[in-house]
């Protein structure tokens, strides 16, 4: 880009890259984490689990493809994953201002300087991430004019940022499912919506178990999940109970707690399309979109619950079921949009398991 204004990349182990500013030109500070999918920048920065987070993309040319205009699909966006871009900042080698793709309404460089977020590019962000990968996530920041102090987002309660304030109903299917919203990607709405569900939308530390409802699910979410206190305390309820219960990656973390199991922090997590995954009991692999930095420590799960998937890259827990009741999670995005959508057929699982809890009662 012609007249870019020059910005730097520093992280808490000191490294300093210079860099030229798009978007925003701005400082701003979070946790350094990268991802090597190699499309989706329009869902990666809307996904609310991104809060307070500096992403780096491995791929090496951004924004030729632009971003598109938005669309509503039942008063939710149609296109984004959730209604604003919540990265604390973007890192990129090449930066394409000039895109071309049918449904681009706006450049990248634009749509960041919207929300005020800055993007820094000519960094070569493949040898920031092996750096990345050998001493792990970092607290970091983009330094424009303003020098700013480091932050480490996972001391901030992340998810009542994101979640929303209110009660939101959608659909008017027959199963009633009530979404614990801590941060929830729009696509994961979609995918119920698209079946034969009522779905009640509530704020991450609403009492749910005061409602009617036929199934439950959990939300992804941004940071520590430890720092839901009152979400693992509602749902220490729901588990007395038999009412199907699915969750997504913090909501994974969240049950794991809630059934009286630990969760850790992953030294870099896991950020891409193409995390395998094998279903325990089977020979059986998918190919799943993940963003997560802490997992659930399988050792520590209680002896009526299995680990459900593992991860095939480092053998880490991918979900979690339990052994007799209908309770399970995924740590990966089954909903995933930006694809793959091969476990899509989760969401029919977890109904199929509500009509049998309505049959039997
Ligand atoms: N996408 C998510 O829900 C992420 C969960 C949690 N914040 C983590 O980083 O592990």
């Amino acid at each position: 880009m012609e007249n870019a204004k020059s910005v730097k990349l520093v992280l808490e182990d000191g490294t300093e890259i210079e860099g030229q500013s798009f978007g925003a030109f701005t400082s701003a500070a979070g946790e350094v984490v990268f991802s090597t999918a190699m499309t989706g920048y329009p869902e990666n920065l809307t996904d609310p689990s991104f809060a307070g987070q500096i992403l780096v993309l491995t791929y090496p040319i951004v924004g030729n493809y632009g971003v598109p205009g938005e669309e509503l699909y039942e008063s939710i966006s149609k296109i984004f994953e959730s209604d604003k871009i919540h990265v604390a900042g973007l890192v990129v080698n090449y930066y394409s201002e000039e895109h071309s793709h049918w449904h681009a309404a706006k450049s990248l460089g634009e749509w960041l300087a919207e929300y005020n977020i800055p993007g820094i590019y000519g960094v070569d962000t493949r040898m920031l991430t092996k750096k990345l990968r050998e001493k792990g996530a970092m607290l970091g920041k983009i330094v424009a004019e303003q020098d700013v102090p480091l932050h480490d987002p996972n001391q901030d309660n992340l998810v009542a940022q994101v979640s929303p304030d209110g009660v939101q109903h959608y659909g008017t299917g027959q199963h009633k499912i009530v979404l614990v919203d801590c941060g929830t990607k729009t696509n994961i709405i979609r995918c119920f919506l698209e079946r034969d569900v009522e779905l009640i939308r509530v704020p991450w530390d609403y009492d749910f178990t005061q409602l009617d409802y036929d199934g439950l699910f959990l939300s992804n979410g941004p940071g520590d999940p430890k720092m839901c206190v009152p979400t693992i305390e509602h749902l220490q309820k729901a588990l007395q109970q038999d009412k199907p219960i699915f969750g997504i990656c913090l909501g994974s973390q969240l049950m794991g707690l809630a059934a009286g199991g630990d969760t850790f922090k992953l030294k870099y997590g896991h950020r891409s399309h193409n995390q395998p995954v094998k279903l325990t009991g089977t020979q059986r692999s998918y190919i799943t979109s993940q963003n997560h930095g802490f997992a659930v420590d399988t050792k520590t799960l209680p002896a009526e619950w299995d680990m459900l998937f593992e991860n095939l890259n480092d053998g880490t827990c991918e979900g979690i079921k339990h052994k007799t009741k209908p309770f399970f999670s995924t740590q990966f995005h089954p909903e995933a949009a930006g694809g793959p959508q091969d476990t899509e057929f989760l969401f029919d699982q977890f109904l199929d398991e509500v009509e049998k809890y309505k049959a039997g009662k």
